[in-house]
């Protein structure tokens, strides 16, 4: 059998790292920049209030209580400045410029308010409430380095650096096809012999928690030749495709019977516990990634986590690894099979415990739901007593 390792190797070797484009704001979220951004201008730009309050010279206000004329009134975006001569002061609210001649502010709640004079109680040091030009950023620093994943507050950079569009390599687009006849759609009525499709939820949300865009292209048959045409019809638009189902050893399986005759798709048992039979491979002249995972709802869940996750961050330019573990000590007895790595469900305490789930049946749905962490047991072992110290995968 081939092992985890090496499956994860195969696939990094094949997928690519998407080509950036040119992307406007709005569409960047999630993407990973492909060039360093830099301000073209100090930030802030110019000196400028850091409270509601006066402008004046520190000097002025240094035998407070002191009463000043109030020569002129400066809001945020002000363009026209009176400068603040001895014995002057401004209004001044956040934001708005500092006045040439002024040095420092004195916040409002030090004054009585006064717009024609104002009575000032406290004295206000050099600087007192006064934001630098350049203290954020200088002109030319580059405040974003290529290869950052572009979250909120890196949006919120580049916007204050005044770009429009960034160079950054896209979210991949992931298509998720579910395959089974046995498969209603939830909220459907179960006829004998039939469950709801879960794996296509899971598998789509898994893959826009791990900062791609994901397609829920429903689920097909038994029919090899559906699947083709819907494969089709949705790999013009995919980076990558998902399939759930139909890979192992029973007479109908539609994924394989339809994948293995193009010959760039290879259907292999792994040696994991669960997610066994796995296929990977490419499609179509673009060379799309397919990964068919198996059916079973954790062994799909599970291959998802060990081999697309590392793939689709290699895809949006990031390094694409094993997932990282973590040393906890398990709260019960484990039981793997010999030759195969297992990850099986448990729940991390904060106490660095791990319990395992009472169900880890490659079906039983629940169990997952209610686990935070895979724990992981090597190859080469078949029982691992209370209290021994595992590695754990965080979900
Ligand atoms: N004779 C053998 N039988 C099986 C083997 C084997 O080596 N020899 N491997 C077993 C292992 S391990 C797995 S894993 C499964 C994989 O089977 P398939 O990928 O072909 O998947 P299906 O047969 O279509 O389904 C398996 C199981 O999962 C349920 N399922 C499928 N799709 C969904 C879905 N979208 N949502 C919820 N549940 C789903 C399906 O009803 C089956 O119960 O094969 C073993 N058999
Ligand atoms: O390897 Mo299968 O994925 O256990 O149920």
């Amino acid at each position: 059998m081939k092992s985890v390792d090496a499956h994860l190797a195969e696939i990094l070797a094949t997928v690519r790292p998407l080509a950036p484009l040119e992307l406007e704001l709005e569409q960047a979220l999630g993407t990973t920049l492909a060039e360093d951004i830099s301000s073209p201008v100090p930030l802030p730009p110019f000196d400028n209030s850091a409270m509601d309050g006066y402008a004046v010279r520190a000097e002025d206000v240094a035998g407070a209580p002191v009463t000043l004329p109030v020569i002129d009134d400066v809001a945020a975006g002000s363009l026209e400045l009176r400068a603040v001569g001895p014995g002057h002061s401004v209004r001044i609210m956040t934001g708005a410029p500092l006045p040439a001649g002024a040095d420092a502010v004195v916040p409002v709640e030090w004054t009585d308010g006064g717009t024609v004079s104002v009575r000032i109680d406290r004295a206000a040091e050099l600087g007192n409430a006064v934001r630098r030009a350049g203290e954020d950023v200088q002109a030319g620093e580059v405040v974003l380095k290529a290869g950052t994943v572009i979250g909120p507050a890196q949006l919120g950079i580049i916007a204050g650096v005044g770009r429009r569009r960034v160079r950054a390599r896209p979210r991949p687009r992931v298509v998720v096809i579910s395959t089974g006849a046995e498969l209603v759609e939830p909220g459907g009525t179960l006829a004998p012999g039939q469950i709801w499709d879960s794996n296509s939820y899971t598998l789509t949300a898994a893959v826009r928690q791990a900062g791609a865009d994901g397609f829920r292209a429903g689920s097909v048959g038994d029919d090899p030749g559906i699947l083709l045409d819907r494969l089709d019809t949705h790999l013009v638009r995919a980076d990558a495709i998902i399939t759930s189902g139909g890979v192992s050893m029973g007479a109908y399986e539609p994924v394989k019977e339809a994948l293995a005759p193009l010959g760039t798709v290879r259907f292999e048992k792994v040696a994991m516990q669960p997610g066994m039979p796995q296929g990977f491979g490419v499609l179509g002249e673009d060379q799309v990634p397919i990964f068919a995972l198996p059916g079973n709802p954790v062994s799909s869940f599970v291959s998802f986590m060990l081999f697309v996750r590392p793939a689709l961050d290699k895809m949006r330019g990031l390094p694409g690894g094993m997932p990282r573990t973590l040393t906890a000590r398990t709260a019960g007895p484990l039981r793997s099979p010999s030759g195969r790595r297992s990850y099986l469900r448990g729940v991390l305490a904060d106490d660095g415990t791990v319990a395992p789930a009472h169900g880890q049946g490659s079906h039983q749905l629940a169990a997952l739901a209610a686990a935070n962490a895979l724990i992981v047991v090597p190859e080469d072992v078949t029982e691992v007593e209370a209290g021994s110290s595992v590695e754990v995968i965080r979900l």
